[in-house]
C-alpha cells in the first residue's frame, strides 16, 4: 500500500494551500468523511466527539456538525478548553458553528475533575477522539492525559481521527494512547499508524480521501521547504555545515558562485578548493570567500593530500563547477568521492561517476538532459514521464539522488519522485546550475539528499523567479542568489 510519513502529509497540506486549496476545505471534508464512516458503520446511537484545541478538534467539530443532520444520532461535543483557547481560525470557526446546529450539548471542559467529562464518556455508545492528530509534541499533558484515561476505561466503541491521541517517549514507547477501535485516517495511509506498536492502538485503519490535489504531492511546493531542518537558535558556527567547493581551472566564476549561493542558504563555512591560476580571481570576488590554492592549472592527482584533509574538515563536498574534463581532472575526481559522506557532483566532474567507488556516500547528482544522456551514455526522453522512469531507474541503480534540471526538474532517489516548476526560460543564461549546485550543498548538511535536492531545485527557481520579475532576460546567476534569502523567507 502506498504510504507516507506524516512529515510528509503536512508538507502536502500546506502545498495545498499555495495552491488555493485551502486548510478549512481539507477539514471540511476531512470531519465529512468522518460522519459518512460512522453513518456506514452504525445505525444510530448516542456519539460524544471529543475535541483538542488543534485541527484535530476542528474535524472532530466538522464531523458533529454532519451527524447532526440524522436523527437517529444524538450529537454531544466536550471541547477540552475554551473556545478563546483553540488554535486555528478554521477549529475556532468549526466549533462556533456548532451552536446553530441541532446538537445535543457543547460542553467546554477546563477541569479534569469536571464530572461531565466522565459522565459523558460513561452513558456514550461511541467516542469520536479528535484530541490530538499530527501537531502533538512532547509529553502528553492535562486535561488531555485524563481525557485519554477515561476513554481507555469506558469500554465504549473509539474512533479516533487521523491518529489514536497519544505519546511516544524518548525510548520509542508509548507512554499515553487511545486505544480504538478504528481509525480514520486522510488521504493515505502513514508509516508511523503501521508499526507493530502503534498497530496496537490503532484498531482497523480507514483511509479516507479529503480531495488534496495531486500537484500538491507531485510538486515541491512551500509545504516541502517547511520540513527543512534549519540551525536551531542556540547552534555553533559549523552546525548548520561546512562546504567544500571544489571548481574551477577552466573557469573562475563558476565556483565562486556556488559558494556564494551555499553561504545565502545558510551554510556557516564554504570554502573553495581551486586550482592555481584561478584561487586568486576567486578570492578577489567576495570578502565573503575563503579560497584554498590548489597546485597546478587543473585538479590534478598532486592535490589529493590536501584536498583529503580538507574533506576531513567539512561535512558536505560539492564538485565540478568549471573544472574542466580533462583526464586527469576527472582521475582526481573518482579518488575524491569516497573521502566524503555527502556529495554533490554537477558539471564536468559527472563523467567520473562511471567506475566510481561512492562508499556510502550521500550523493546528489546535478545534471541537465545533455549531461544526463552523456553519463547513461543514452538519448535522455522527451516525454515527461518517460523522462521521469529513467531517472528512477538510474537514481536507483547508482544509489544516489538525481536532480535532472529542465523546464520540469525531476528529482528522484530510486523510490520517490517529485518534480518542479518554479523557474523561467531567463534562467537558461550562464551559472544558475552552479547556484543550484551551491543551493543543494548548503541544505544536504543538514537534510536528506532527497529533501535536499528537491527543496534546492524550488528555492533556485523561485529566486530565479523573483529575479525575473526584477530583470527581465537580463537575469544574472548573481541576482538570483541575491534573491534566495527572500524564498527561504517565506
Ligand atoms: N491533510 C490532513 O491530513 C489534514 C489534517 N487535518 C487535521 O489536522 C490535524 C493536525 O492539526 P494541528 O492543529 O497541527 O495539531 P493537533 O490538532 O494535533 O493539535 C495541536 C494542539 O494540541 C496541543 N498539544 C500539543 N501537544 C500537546 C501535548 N503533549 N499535550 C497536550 N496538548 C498538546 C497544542 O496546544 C495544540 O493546540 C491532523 O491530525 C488532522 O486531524 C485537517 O483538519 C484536514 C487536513
Ligand atoms: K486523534
Amino acid at each position: 500500500m502506498d504510504s507516507i510519513i506524516w512529515e510528509e502529509m503536512k508538507a502536502i497540506d500546506a502545498n495545498c494551500a499555495q495552491l488555493g486549496l485551502l486548510p478549512i476545505q481539507l477539514m471540511e471534508n476531512a470531519g465529512c468523511s468522518i460522519s459518512r464512516a460512522i453513518r456506514d458503520h452504525f445505525s444510530g446511537g448516542k456519539i460524544l466527539l471529543i475535541a483538542g484545541r488543534g485541527n484535530n478538534g476542528g474535524d472532530a467539530c466538522v464531523a458533529a456538525r454532519h451527524l447532526c443532520q440524522f436523527p437517529q444520532f444524538q450529537v454531544n461535543v466536550i471541547l477540552l478548553g475554551n473556545a478563546a483557547s483553540i488554535r486555528t481560525e478554521e477549529a475556532k470557526r468549526n466549533f462556533a458553528l456548532l451552536r446553530h446546529c441541532q446538537t445535543n450539548s457543547i460542553n467546554e471542559i477546563t477541569d479534569s475533575g469536571d464530572v461531565k467529562l466522565s459522565d459523558l464518556i460513561n452513558s456514550s455508545d461511541i467516542i469520536v477522539d479528535g484530541i490530538l492528530g499530527t501537531g502533538m509534541t512532547g509529553k502528553i499533558r492535562e486535561l488531555e492525559a485524563s481525557a485519554i484515561d477515561l476513554i481507555n476505561l469506558s469500554g465504549k466503541y473509539v474512533i479516533s481521527i487521523d491518529v489514536p491521541s497519544g505519546t511516544i517517549d524518548a525510548n520509542n514507547e508509548l507512554v499515553k494512547c487511545v486505544k480504538a477501535d478504528t481509525t480514520i485516517t486522510f488521504h493515505k495511509m502513514k508509516k508511523e499508524l503501521n508499526t507493530p506498536m502503534m498497530s496496537c492502538y490503532t484498531g482497523e485503519v480507514r483511509i479516507e480521501d479529503i480531495g488534496v490535489c495531486a500537484h500538491a504531492e507531485s510538486f515541491i511546493g512551500i509545504g516541502n521547504l517547511r520540513s527543512l531542518n534549519t540551525r536551531s537558535h542556540d547552534s555553533h558556527k559549523g552546525q548548520a555545515g561546512r562546504i567544500l567547493i571544489i571548481g574551477g581551472g577552466a573557469y573562475s566564476g563558476a565556483p565562486a558562485l556556488t559558494a556564494l549561493a551555499a553561504l545565502r542558504t545558510g551554510a556557516d563555512i564554504v570554502t573553495v578548493a581551486a586550482p592555481s591560476n584561478v584561487a586568486g580571481i576567486i578570492a578577489s570576488f567576495s570578502p565573503d570567500l575563503i579560497v584554498r590554492c590548489l597546485s597546478d592549472q587543473r585538479l590534478c592527482i598532486e592535490d589529493i593530500p590536501l584536498i583529503s584533509r580538507l574533506a576531513h574538515q567539512h561535512d558536505v563536498i560539492v564538485m565540478g563547477m568549471g573544472l574542466g574534463n580533462g583526464e586527469e581532472v576527472i582521475e582526481t575526481v573518482r579518488s575524491i568521492i569516497p573521502m566524503c559522506k555527502k556529495l554533490v557532483i554537477d558539471a564536468d566532474a559527472l563523467s567520473a561517476l562511471e567506475n566510481a567507488d561512492s562508499g556510502a556516500s550521500e550523493i546528489v547528482i546535478t545534471p541537465h538532459v545533455r549531461e544526463f544522456a552523456r553519463i547513461r551514455k543514452m538519448e535522455t526522453a522527451v516525454d515527461l514521464n518517460k523522462r521521469i522512469e529513467e531517472v528512477m531507474i538510474f537514481s536507483k541503480e547508482k544509489k544516489l539522488v538525481t536532480l535532472l534540471k529542465g523546464v520540469v526538474d525531476i528529482i528522484s532517489d530510486g523510490r520517490k519522485v517529485l518534480l518542479n516548476r518554479t523557474g523561467n526560460a531567463g534562467m537558461s543564461v550562464g551559472g544558475t546550475g552552479d547556484v543550484l549546485a551551491g543551493i543543494t550543498g548548503a541544505l544536504l548538511a543538514t537534510n536528506t539528499p532527497m529533501k535536499a535536492a528537491a527543496c534546492a531545485a524550488y528555492i533556485n527557481g523561485a529566486a530565479g523567479d523573483l529575479a525575473f520579475k526584477e530583470n527581465g532576460y537580463g537575469l544574472l546567476a548573481t541576482d538570483i542568489i541575491d534573491k534566495i534569502t527572500d524564498v527561504m523567507r517565506e
